[in-house]
């Protein structure tokens, strides 16, 4: 695809050194940064490719989807960046930038280390349009996940792997007024965690499993005991395709990194701009 492992090796040497230690110390204000991080990278990649769309701001930006609802910390980008740029100046794409520092979230949280493939470029537009068609609603089920990923060349245990991904993070009160409202059991012991009354709040969320700030595989564990927060996490427990290796990852976290890594590198891989194609932007908030 024009992606290489060696992209910036003559470039810009020490481009991996400063995202890696950018990306630590931003760590140390903020814990909950590695969830923000790895959202970030999904939501770039799902629309366009990953081609740093999500952090322009023009006016007709893709933060005004109502999709990307509880993005966070694309300053941290543009900050990575502005470090990058004073040693390595107009070499290096955000996209790149953005991939690298999702893949040093899940390391620095406790995943697994991935080694990514570099040379993407930068795209100069986007809509807001577009995200809206492309991200997955909060109601997404089973069916409409896998499709998702067979697009980007994903195996289905990939695609339930990626998903692992919601071992970081938390969810608003507001992505789960569906399950909030039902008068299903199973959905009891979120109406506990948001209670009633502030459920549309913004203020309120739910951890997305015991231990959110841990890239680990209690995700699974969670699920497959009937604690999935999201609709996604809760019927992946209980559909025939998906449940057996929900349970094989709840048992076996070695075998959940390496399945999360191939699929990482997959989804960071679909659709992107290389070669001649895009830019490279100087700052990452606008095409120049
Ligand atoms: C069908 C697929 C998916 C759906 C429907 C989905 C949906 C959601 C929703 C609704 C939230 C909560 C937003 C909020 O209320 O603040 C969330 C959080 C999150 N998602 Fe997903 N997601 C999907 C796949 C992914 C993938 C592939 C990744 C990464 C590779 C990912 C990473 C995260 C993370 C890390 C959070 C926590 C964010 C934070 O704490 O700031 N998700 N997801
Ligand atoms: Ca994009
Ligand atoms: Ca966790």
């Amino acid at each position: 695809v024009g992606l290489s492992y060696d992209f910036y090796d003559f470039s810009c040497p020490q481009l991996e050194i400063f995202v890696r230690q950018g990306v630590a110390s931003l760590i140390l204000q903020d814990p909950t940064i590695p969830a923000a991080l790895l959202r970030l990278m999904f939501h770039d990649c799902q629309v366009q490719g990953c081609d740093a769309s999500i952090l322009l701001d023009s006016g007709d930006s893709e933060m005004g989807s109502s999709k990307n609802f509880g993005i966070r910390h694309r300053m941290a980008i543009l900050m990575l960046k502005s470090v990058v740029e004073a040693a390595c100046p107009g070499r290096v794409s955000c996209a790149d930038i953005l991939i690298l520092a999702a893949r040093d979230a899940v390391a620095l949280a406790g995943g697994p280390n991935i080694r990514v493939l570099l040379g993407r470029r930068d795209s100069v537009s986007t809509s807001y349009g577009a995200a809206d068609a492309s991200l997955p609603p909060a109601s997404t089920g089973v069916d409409m996940m896998l499709s998702l990923f067979a697009a980007k060349g994903m195996t289905l245990r990939e695609s339930v792997a990626i998903l692992g991904a919601h071992t970081l993070g938390v969810t608003h009160c507001s992505s789960i007024l569906e399950r909030l409202k039902s008068q299903d059991s199973k959905d009891l012991f979120l109406k506990l965690k948001c209670r009633l009354g502030s459920l549309s709040s913004n203020l309120s969320f739910v951890q997305n499993d015991l231990t959110f700030l841990s890239f680990d595989n209690h995700y699974f564990r969670d699920a497959v005991e009937g604690r999935g927060v999201l609709r996604i996490d809760a019927d992946m427990a209980v559909d025939p395709r998906t449940a057996i290796v929900m349970r094989q990852f709840a048992a076996k976290q070695e075998y959940f990194f390496q399945t999360f890594s191939s699929a990482f590198l997959k989804l960071s891989a679909a659709g992107v701009l290389t070669g001649n194609e895009g830019i490279i932007r100087r700052s990452c908030n606008s095409a120049g």
